[in-house]
């Protein structure tokens, strides 16, 4: 790339000058986009849509946006990249730089096309993030950047083939300590600047396959899946283009939470979905107990609804006869039932099997006409494959199903459950399945979310659901079997990147092992990687919350944190009567400071909490919404704090969070997820005993 002639020597302005100059030729890109004159190049009105659509779309990825620097790193190469690349012996190599790339969020080029900026997610981009001394994949110099305000007003050298460094580990970057340290506010942030090598191998991990992430809180999972989502769009877009891209989230908050980054990526084409909405076959009326959804969760639930799916088909009892003119053709019962049974063994769906069958006996037909001398062409074929005789034999042995419909048999009649669930389930299980009463009809009956997936896995069966090419499935612990067989099945052509952590597992079938969760999700061979540095939650915090670990989740490595703050933790013991004062004391301290604050609650206290910050003035916001300056403070029912963060966290009667679940590890884990929410400070406001495997050793104080 040739270096521009610039009147300074001041390393800061010849930077600011190359943003300067890199936002002008922005500029000429966009507009030049915009001058784009479509009369001759379109055929047609349709064809003239799309174009303008695309370029619309582009336009909008040009624009410079204000609050997301344009590049915020530099590689000095010493030769071009993909030359020979020195080792660590090598040492520093005299002579001119090679190549320098500036790195940022989109490619950025001259009126000549050479690159002013390099999309971050470009092969010549990934040193920025992977090269160390020890391996400095060609690279002489790494640059960060640091902005204030859009403003470029710092920069950060790393010479890693400089004499002596040869082998020494990275050293650590006060920048990236400074946008790790950043207090958050509003929804979540792009890392793009800041991704750590173990976060990229993920990140670039290839398509082909599906990589499984076991980390502890805030180590970056749902960040790095966002950005592995971006980056896959990148390195194979046409492909995704066609097969489309998925992230799955736990609930909608959420998905709120992180819907912004993948459009400050550039990537607005992903379409996001909880569990339920993606197996919303049925209207939800109703709700199950614990042990109602872990049984309909069970994966063992998938054979009985194959075989309810399959209990339809019956042997004829006679054979088939097809007037054609004044002929009459027969097919004796048993060559039907051969033509069925074959059927049935086939891995073919139930439904393509269905539309296969007329056909099937169809030929039948054309062999006897063949026999007696016709020759039937395939015009004939499908003639017979429509005779009445041919369809009234279809509907009596390979009968339609309709996904609802027969759940809801299979939910109400005793004997149709007993028939299908024969040897699979015993009988108290079968009578734990049965509605207290049988349903009516698709749209009164009490469907619950597990009776969803069963639907979802019964249309399946019936018809192939169509595969994506990417899915990207978060808070993956906690789904049922038959939840992982849901989206497993959205991906059977595509892979998944599963993110989690067994320690935040919290619905009463979250997963024991993600060897077990990828076999029902249909990803054996998956790679699981363990990330254990965390981003978020400062030492002090992370080690109080950690003393859950060994009754939650003894095999799990505790995380630790990159945070050079300690983060401030106080636990304070309250009377009763004293505890919704204390809590809105704590709020109120904690609005002293900058960024979000969560205050995190048993679900059965949230009620009474908004009556109180009502009554005290105080506004705040609901899990997903957007902080505002003026109004900072959300209130966390705890069952929706899991993947959110809030920059301080007060944290009331853990005893609370813990009873509010069903058994006692379930509990002690929606604590863990509480405790494990805030970036710089964690206050802890009780007024009943603390849960004694948290007060154990010193409880640290105000
Ligand atoms: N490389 C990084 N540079 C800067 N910030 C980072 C980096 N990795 C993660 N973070 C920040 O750390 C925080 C936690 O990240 P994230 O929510 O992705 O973690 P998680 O593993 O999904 O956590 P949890 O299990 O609690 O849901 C976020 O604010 C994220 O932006």
């Amino acid at each position: 790339m040739p270096t521009h002639a610039r009147p300074t020597d001041d390393p800061l302005q010849r930077e600011r000058a190359h943003l300067a100059e890199s936002r002008a030729a922005l500029r000429t890109m966009r507009a030049d986009t915009e001058a784009l004159d479509l009369t001759d190049v379109t055929g047609n009105w349709v064809n003239a849509e799309v174009l303008r659509r695309e370029i619309n779309e582009r336009i909008a990825a040009l624009a410079d946006l204000a609050d997301a620097p344009l590049f915020f790193g530099r590689l000095d190469y010493h030769e071009p990249p993909g030359g020979e690349r020195p080792g660590p012996e090598a040492g520093p190599l005299p002579g001119p730089p090679g190549e320098r790339f500036y790195i940022g969020r989109r490619h950025v080029h001259d009126k000549d096309g050479d690159p002013m900026v390099i999309d971050w997610r470009a092969p010549v981009s990934q040193p920025f993030y992977r090269a160390t001394p020890r391996e400095p994949m060609g690279v002489r110099l790494r640059r960060r950047f640091g902005y204030t305000g859009g403003e470029l007003t710092a920069y950060e050298d790393e010479h890693l083939t400089a004499a002596g460094l040869a082998g020494a580990d990275v050293p650590a970057s006060a920048l990236l300590q400074a946008e790790i340290e950043k207090p958050r506010v509003g929804p979540m942030r792009d890392i793009v600047a800041t991704i750590q090598p173990e976060q990229d191998e993920i990140v670039r991990a290839d398509i082909g396959g599906t990589v499984c992430v076991q980390g502890a809180p805030g180590t970056g999972k749902t960040a790095v899946g966002l950005h592995r989502v971006a980056y896959l769009l990148y390195a194979h877009r046409e492909r995704l283009a066609r097969t489309g891209t998925l992230v799955v989230g736990p609930n909608r908050s959420f998905l709120r939470y992180i819907e912004q980054v993948l459009p400050a990526l550039g990537e607005v084409d992903v379409a996001q979905a909880t569990v339920e909405e993606l197996v919303a076959h049925v209207p939800l009326r109703g709700s199950d107990s614990a042990a109602v959804a872990r049984l309909k969760g069970d994966a063992r639930m998938a054979e009985v609804l194959r075989r309810a799916v399959r209990s339809g088909v019956r042997m004829p009892s006679e054979g088939l006869v097809v007037v054609r003119g004044s002929r009459r053709w027969r097919v004796p019962a048993p060559e039907v039932e051969e033509i069925v049974r074959e059927l049935l063994d086939r891995d073919i769906r139930y439904g393509a099997a269905r539309e296969a069958l007329p056909q099937r006996l169809a030929h039948a037909v054309l062999v006897r006409m063949e026999r007696s001398g016709e020759a039937p062409d395939d015009r004939v074929q499908d003639a017979v494959a429509r005779n009445p005789a041919v369809k009234a034999l279809v509907k009596q042995v390979w009968p339609v199903v309709d996904p609802p419909r027969l759940v809801l048999r299979l939910l109400s009649d005793g004997d149709f459950l007993a028939e299908c669930a024969e040897g699979i389930l015993d009988g108290d299980e079968q009578r734990l399945l049965l509605w207290d009463r049988p349903a009516r009809g698709v749209r009164t009956a009490p469907w619950s979310a597990a009776d969803a997936v069963l639907v979802d896995e019964v249309t399946d069966l019936v018809r192939r659901t169509p595969s994506l090419g990417h899915v990207v499935l978060d808070e993956a612990q906690d789904l049922s079997p038959m939840q992982y067989r849901a989206v497993g099945r959205r991906c059977t052509t595509g892979s998944a990147t599963v993110l989690g952590d067994i320690a935040q597992g919290t619905t009463p079938w979250a997963t024991g092992s993600w060897a077990e969760a990828l076999t029902h999700l249909g990803k054996a061979d998956a790679v699981v990687e363990e990330l254990t540095r965390g981003f978020r939650v400062p030492g002090k915090v992370i080690d109080y919350a950690s003393r859950l670990l060994p009754s939650i989740a003894p095999d799990l490595t505790p995380a630790t944190s990159v945070r050079d703050s300690p983060g401030s933790l106080s636990v304070r013991l309250v009377d009763p009567a004293e505890l919704t004062a204390a809590v809105l004391a704590a709020c109120r301290a904690a609005l002293a400071n900058e960024g979000s604050i969560g205050l995190i609650a048993a679900d059965a206290r949230v009620a009474a909490l908004t009556a109180a910050l009502d009554a005290a003035g105080m506004a705040c916001l609901s899990p997903g919404d957007e902080a505002s300056r003026a109004c900072r403070l959300t209130l966390v029912p705890a069952s929706l704090a899991k993947g959110l963060e809030y920059d301080f966290v007060v944290l009331e009667e853990p005893s609370a969070v813990v009873e509010g679940e069903a058994d006692a590890r379930t509990g002690l884990r929606r604590l863990y997820v509480a405790l494990t929410r805030a970036v710089s400070g964690l206050s802890v406001v009780h007024s009943r005993p603390l849960p004694a495997v948290l007060a154990e050793g010193p409880v640290p104080s105000v």
